[in-house]
């Protein structure tokens, strides 16, 4: 331990979630940006070998926290993470990476629960996210409370739970519930449906106002925005006569222009060009119709676009 602690003074601290649900796709960032590192059994520090870079494995409900107060550069979290730690104004958000995405809902039980959110005004909820929520039924307070209940010092109660905020409401705990929701699975099976949404969120990378060595952490951003851009991607290459090419153009325009080569037949080209890979089928299905041949699609590893 102490042989890495004197190597980390000169490095760029990067904290990435050591458990959860955005561990494995941060590390799968990490190995798509070319961060090569080992970590140790046990050990939340991990110098990446080929960068002055050193990893340091978090809870992502802590990372906020550390980029904006601690010696913590660079970091990857929620965004409902970052609002519920109130460190906004201490942290830059540097990029959106796509996964990660879910919602903070209001949820009660299906049966026999509120029918509005306003109906929970004075009650009780139980969520891990005492901050937003807090604020979020304050404002709810204000406008619902009557007079008389506001003078009594009627308030909506919110409850600190760590995890499995679901088996509150049929344990008795609470009325209603705050949590995030993703398939919505889980609500589901507690017996439980929204009655409103306080945040949508993403995993989002990180930094400092005042990272220790700004260059360094522009590289690793255009890395993973290459990584992302890849995953987002698909290049698809055809070949299509040459009195369909315009029509063929408008359906992939490319992100600046389509790459268009002669071929030995004068009267046809290969195209080639990037598309978004969620449009793909819609994509060759068109090209198709107007007389595309030989479509073929590959995966990007890597890219700057
Ligand atoms: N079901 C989900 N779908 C998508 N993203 C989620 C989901 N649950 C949590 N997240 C995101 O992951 C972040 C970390 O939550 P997660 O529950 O995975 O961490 P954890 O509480 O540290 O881990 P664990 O629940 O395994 O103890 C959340 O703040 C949120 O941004
Ligand atoms: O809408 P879904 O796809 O079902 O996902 C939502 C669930 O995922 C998270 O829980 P997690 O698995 O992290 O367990 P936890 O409650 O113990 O934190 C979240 O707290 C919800 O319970
Ligand atoms: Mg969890």
């Amino acid at each position: 331990m102490t042989d890495i602690i004197n190597k980390l003074s000169d490095r760029l601290l990067f904290a990435i979630p050591k458990k959860g649900r955005l561990h494995e796709q941060s590390l799968s960032l990490l190995k798509g940006a070319d961060l090569n590192f080992h970590r140790r059994n046990r050990l939340d520090i991990a110098l990446v070998q080929n960068f002055p870079i050193a990893l340091v494995f978090l809870p992502a409900t802590d990372i906020p926290k550390y980029v904006a107060e601690g010696n913590i550069d660079l970091g990857i979290t929620g965004q409902d993470e970052v609002a519920e730690s109130g460190a906004n104004d201490k942290i830059d958000e540097i990029l959106e990476l796509g996964f990660g995405k879910c919602e903070l809902q209001v949820q009660v039980p299906v049966v026999g629960g509120a029918t509005k959110v306003e109906e929970l005004v004075g009650k009780r909820i139980v969520t891990s996210f005492r901050s937003l929520v807090g604020k979020y039924f304050d404002e709810l307070d204000k406008k619902y409370l009557t007079e008389e209940q506001k003078q009594a010092g009627v308030k909506t109660k919110i409850k600190y739970v760590s995890g499995s905020v679901e088996a509150a409401c049929t344990l008795g705990l609470g009325d209603g519930i705050v949590d995030l929701v993703e398939s919505g699975k889980t609500m589901k099976t507690a017996g439980l449906h929204p009655v409103s949404t306080i945040i949508s969120s993403q995993a989002i990378l990180i930094c400092n106002k005042n990272p220790s060595n700004l260059s360094l952490v522009s590289k690793i951003t255009s890395r993973i925005k290459g990584v992302i851009a890849a995953q987002k991607y698909v290049l698809v290459n055809y070949n299509i006569q040459r009195i369909h090419l315009e029509e063929a153009i408008k359906i992939t325009p490319g992100r600046r222009a389509p790459a268009i080569s002669p071929l030995e037949d004068n009267n046809w080209v290969e195209v080639q060009s990037l598309v978004s890979k969620c449009e793909v089928a819609e994509i060759m299905d068109k090209l198709e119709e107007i007389g595309a041949k030989d479509i073929l699609i590959h995966e990007i590893d890597n890219c700057r676009v």
